[in-house]
């Protein structure tokens, strides 16, 4: 059976990778209007007549798009901001709890993640379940992106112009991602998020550093590993580095996953267990964006989820 897709914002970043990522499928077709994509009545024809539509738009363009389709049947994914922590949205984070991959295959609404909440969730969401970071608890997270993580317009900064080397940023503290990661993580207090962009084109590493004996329940390198392990099990996409894997390492770098749909987690440890670093490893186009929109976009067409995806 043939399903027809369109995504709008065809020609974006994410849009020109989901196109990679699709492009070849015998079950899917596409539905592209190349010059016309800006055109009002031709995006709402397509908004309407596909079995599915991925957003890849600015926030304000993907709000537009939604109030344009009035089929009931069209399953919509989102990959901006728009609806992160909107009701009646379901977040596209399949792995992100028990239920979650059959929640999203149920919906016609489907928001996208953010690349950092990505990284960030997956590491902390199981552990605040675990009891492990108290949910009323401060928790921070040091992330670096590369710049295609902002667009078209950040590509041309930096392919074209005279960029800085690396550039922190988000100083206002106010970052767009963090109602979405403080409310699916499950805590109460904002997520103290401090993001760098690097000059290098893809690739992330999101990292929550913790105070382990500051914790109530003090646990150990071993336990929080544990947890982790035991919350992606048998995941397809999410894997943990064993232990003796990383106390092997001595560095990490961003691009390690490019071109996959692959998450790593990474639990570093001092060796006398009071603190530790968790550092997940992604591509900010690939399960932070375009590889996780495909693998959203297989399940609420009731396929393998993997359909596609490396
Ligand atoms: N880049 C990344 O790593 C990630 C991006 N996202 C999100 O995905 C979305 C798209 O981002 P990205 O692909 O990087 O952005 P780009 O700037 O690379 O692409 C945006 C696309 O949107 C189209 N567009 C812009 N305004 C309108 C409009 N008013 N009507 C119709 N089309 C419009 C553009 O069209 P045209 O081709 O004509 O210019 C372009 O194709 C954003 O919401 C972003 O936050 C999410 C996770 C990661
Ligand atoms: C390097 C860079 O600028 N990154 C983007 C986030 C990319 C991403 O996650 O996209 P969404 O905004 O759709 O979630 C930023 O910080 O705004």
């Amino acid at each position: 059976m043939t399903h027809t897709l369109f995504i709008d914002g065809e020609a974006g970043t994410t849009g020109l990778e989901i196109r990679e990522r699709v492009e070849g499928r015998s079950d899917l077709e596409l539905i592209l209007l190349g010059d016309r994509r800006r055109d009002p009545e031709a995006r709402r024809e397509a908004l309407n007549s596909a079995d599915a539509v991925i957003l890849c738009l600015p926030d304000d363009a993907a709000r537009e798009a939604v109030a344009m389709v009035e089929n009931p049947a069209v399953r919509v994914i989102d990959a901006s901001t728009a609806y992160r922590v909107a009701p009646g949205w379901t977040y596209g984070f399949p792995e992100l709890r028990p239920g979650q991959r059959e929640a999203v295959a149920g919906s016609t609404r489907v928001s996208n993640p953010g690349c950092y909440p990505t990284g960030f969730l997956a590491l902390v969401a199981p552990l605040v379940r675990a009891g492990l970071i108290p949910a009323d608890g401060p928790v921070s997270l040091n992330a670096v992106s590369g710049y295609s993580g902002g667009g078209k317009a950040m590509i041309a900064e930096f392919e074209e112009g005279t960029p800085d080397p690396f550039r922190a940023y988000g100083l206002t503290l106010k970052h767009k991602h963090v109602p979405e990661m403080t409310k699916h993580a499950g805590l109460s207090r904002p997520v103290l998020f401090s993001p760098a962009v690097g000059n290098y084109r893809q690739g992330m590493l999101v990292e929550v550093p913790l105070h382990l004996s500051a914790l109530p329940a003090q646990p150990s390198v071993e336990v929080i590993h544990g947890a982790l392990v035991e919350a992606y099990d048998g995941a397809r996409f999410v894997e943990v580095a064993p232990l003796e894997e990383t106390e092997a390492m001595t560095g990490l770098t961003p691009e390690g996953l490019n071109g996959t749909n692959r998450l790593r987690l990474h639990v570093f440890g001092d060796r006398d267990g009071h603190q530790a670093r968790l550092v997940a490893l992604l591509d900010n186009l690939g399960k932070g964006a375009s590889g996780a929109a495909v693998q959203n976009l297989n399940l609420v067409l009731g396929l393998d989820e993997g359909t596609g995806l490396t």
